[in-house]
């Protein structure tokens, strides 16, 4: 039995396997440019985050009813809970759909409907993250919120992710403060492949609770101070950076450092569909890289719950001290 742990670093559209995916493009008539999955899975190989990002989108056109999200999701989870997820926080971009002519109440009440079955039938708590894409407008955003006031009491935060670079996180300054007088929970992609000048960014101007990735926070020392300093948590994804060459090869991975220095490290799938492995999948291979150890696996799970945004009212906390105790309960052997 794999250790409890939550995924806080997870895109729901990252887990559309080939199978699924050629099984929706033929219940919904779309045309693939591969011709069977092999082929499909053969197109991964990444030069970069952009390059995945082309495949990625491209891949959604299959995604077009309330059942196909829900179909999605609903696979997502029973491989999470396969792997020992307990709590998954789940990221979605809607602009991604709503661009192809989707409505954005299609994404989130078919997702809804596998996540309101979930704890039942996978015993998997969840949670739903709305996603800008920061490679388009913050009036963008802007709307894609407005679009989602309907559907607030599905969603607990939003983040930011796309194609990084040139798109530092001041651009989104409004959308998160408009957000926050939501009362939604704020996280965003940074340090990826920009900068430690974006975390920065993403702490002093977005005024983020989590960073996703937060990678490159080692080369700047007095951020990793301020990082240890405030706990802020970072949801790492060591599969991810190697697929999409952030990191040469996962021996190379600076968890371990990241973990020596005190930051609050988590461990995530980001597109396990892409990336070869969920999450489970990442501790053993991150366990086998660079030799964490039983103890320090129980930290990174530890670290998962005390990271989640499971802190809403009373029910919440007694979920986390619940999976805490499992975390401490768990045996390796
Ligand atoms: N790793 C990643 N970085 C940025 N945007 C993404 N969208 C899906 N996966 C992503
Ligand atoms: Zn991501």
């Amino acid at each position: 039995m794999p250790i409890p742990k939550a995924e806080l670093h997870l895109h729901i559209e990252g887990t559309l396997e080939p199978e699924l995916a050629f099984e929706l493009a033929a219940r919904n008539g779309v045309e693939l440019p591969y011709a069977d999955t092999e082929e499909l899975r053969k197109a991964y190989l990444f030069d970069d985050l952009q390059s995945f990002l082309d495949l990625y989108y491209g891949l959604m056109a299959v995604l077009r009813t309330e059942a196909d999200f829900e179909d999605l999701a609903d696979a997502y989870l029973a491989r999470a809970a396969a792997q020992g997820v307990r709590h998954a926080e789940i990221f979605f971009d809607p602009q991604a759909h709503i661009a192809r002519g989707v409505p954005i109440a299609t994404v989130i009440e078919g997702l809804a409907r596998a996540l309101d079955r979930s704890e039942e039938r996978h015993g998997v708590s969840t949670r739903l993250i709305m996603c800008f894409l920061r490679d388009q407008s913050a009036e963008s955003a802007m709307e894609t919120l407005h679009a989602a006031r309907p559907h607030l009491d599905r969603i607990i935060g939003v983040g930011l992710d796309s194609a990084e670079v040139g798109h530092p996180p001041a651009k989104f300054k409004e959308v998160y403060e408009a957000a926050a007088a939501l009362g939604l929970r704020l996280v965003a992609h940074a340090g990826e492949e920009g900068p430690p000048a974006y975390i920065t960014e993403a702490l002093d101007v977005l005024r983020v609770e989590r960073v996703d990735h937060g990678l490159r926070c080692m080369e700047d020392p007095e951020l990793v101070e301020r990082l240890v300093r405030e706990r802020v948590p970072l949801t790492l994804c060591p599969l991810s950076n190697v697929r999409l060459r952030a990191i040469d090869v996962l021996e190379e991975h600076p968890l371990a450092r990241m973990m020596d220095a005190g930051l609050m490290c988590t461990v995530n799938s980001d597109d396990p569909a892409y990336f070869g492995g969920y999450v489970d999948d990442t501790f053993h291979a991150v366990r086998e890289a660079l030799g964490i150890d039983q103890e320090r696996l129980r930290t990174l799970a530890r670290n998962s719950f005390e990271a989640a945004f499971l802190d809403r009212d009373a029910a919440d906390e007694a979920l986390r001290a619940r999976y805490l105790a499992e975390v401490e309960a768990y045996s390796f052997d």
